[in-house]
């Protein structure tokens, strides 16, 4: 017989962005409603650098978002990091980890690290305070196709790290091709991957699907089919190196439609049913928990949340807008109907 409903320990979602002001407070709510945790990413003008700015803007987070979400805050890796301020925010129980955007690579990158030797003395001492390093795992060379700069970033500078810095750990953030998912599923324990809905339910053929479709755009860019199936093996593999990152990323309306659009999916409003749904027409139902609720603590070395949710099967259309900041966000699988509900 068809489940009809699930109950799983609380998820957590170990790659978010809720941005700031106004656009902060139109989106924690979605994911305060689903998750007991979120790794915040730090891509903020300015960036979130210091630790009086990550504790200022944890506290904005708690106030957006409500009683019972902990936003697990990150800082953001410059040329200039210093392995001092990394430790004290990490000692201070603000930070969980540091973030490497290569500069230019994605969304608010351009204070970026320009050279990972630039950083050898930060991953130094993360590597020694234990630390770990999320990465936005793409090159930035505008020789390499856009298509292949996340398998190039895994010779040019993970295999690279990994190897410098040999007791890091290293979350590589939302992988979207089947090198990824080979690279850390053989990869040492200390070796781990987020993983985006977008990625498990779209190939880049979404993109240009009867015309250019903006709210299909993200970085790391949507990949080929055979990328897709591989990301989705990974994710429903039962191996605890692969957890839920939703990279909800979200852009007003106005920012996505336009000539040079923005990159980012806003997936918050319908995370877990989403995922729950690759899981079901995987056949894995019964891997889902630890994918969304244990693989990702685990990793970290953080406890297991308590009490549980509830999931069931219904229709629900998701809308094809949402108000926020003044104007609108598109939600991922708008005007969709999916199978399940949060109860
Ligand atoms: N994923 C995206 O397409 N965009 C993210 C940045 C990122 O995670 O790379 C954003 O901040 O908008
Ligand atoms: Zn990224
Ligand atoms: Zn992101």
């Amino acid at each position: 017989m068809e489940t009809q409903s699930l109950t799983i320990r609380r998820p957590d979602d170990w790659h978010l962005h809720l941005r700031d002001g106004d656009m902060l407070a139109a989106v924690a709510p979605y994911s305060a409603r689903q998750f007991a945790r979120a790794i915040i990413m730090p891509n903020l003008v300015p960036p979130v650098t210091t630790v009086a700015a990550a504790s200022a803007y944890r506290e904005r987070i708690r106030a957006a978002a409500g009683p019972g979400f902990e936003p697990l805050m990150t800082c953001y890796l410059t040329d200039e990091a210093s392995p001092g301020e990394l430790e004290r925010g990490h000692a201070e129980g603000v930070w969980v980890a540091a973030k490497l955007y290569p500069a230019g690579a994605t969304t608010n990158s351009a204070s970026g690290v320009t050279d990972i030797r630039n950083i050898a003395p930060a991953l130094e001492r993360m590597q020694r305070i234990g630390m770990p390093l999320l990465v936005h795992g793409e090159v930035t060379d505008p020789a390499i196709d856009i298509f292949d700069r996340e398998a190039v970033f895994i010779d040019r500078v993970l295999t690279g790290v990994l190897r410098d810095f040999p007791a890091l750990k290293v979350v590589f953030e939302h992988i979207t091709t089947a090198d990824a998912a080979q690279f850390v599923a053989g990869g040492p324990k200390r070796l781990a991957a987020t993983i985006t809905p977008q990625h498990l339910h779209l190939s880049r053929n979404a993109i240009f699907a009867g015309g250019l479709r903006p709210h299909a755009y993200c970085l790391p860019v949507l990949k080929r089919e055979r990328h897709r199936l591989a990301v989705r093996a990974a994710a429903v593999s039962g191996s605890p190196k692969f957890f839920l990152g939703t990279d909800s990323a979200p852009h007003l309306r106005a920012a996505k439609e336009s000539g040079c659009g923005c990159a980012g999916i806003f997936n918050a409003p319908h995370a877990l049913e989403s995922y729950l749904s690759v899981f079901e027409e995987e056949g894995a139902l019964e891997r889902f928990e630890a994918f969304v609720s244990s693989n990702g603590a685990l990793f970290y070395g953080l406890p297991l949340n308590e009490g549980t949710i509830r999931l069931e099967r219904a229709a629900v259309t998701v809308p094809e807008q949402l108000p926020a900041a003044g104007s609108t966000l598109v939600p991922f699988h708008a005007g969709e109907t999916l199978g399940w509900r949060l109860a």
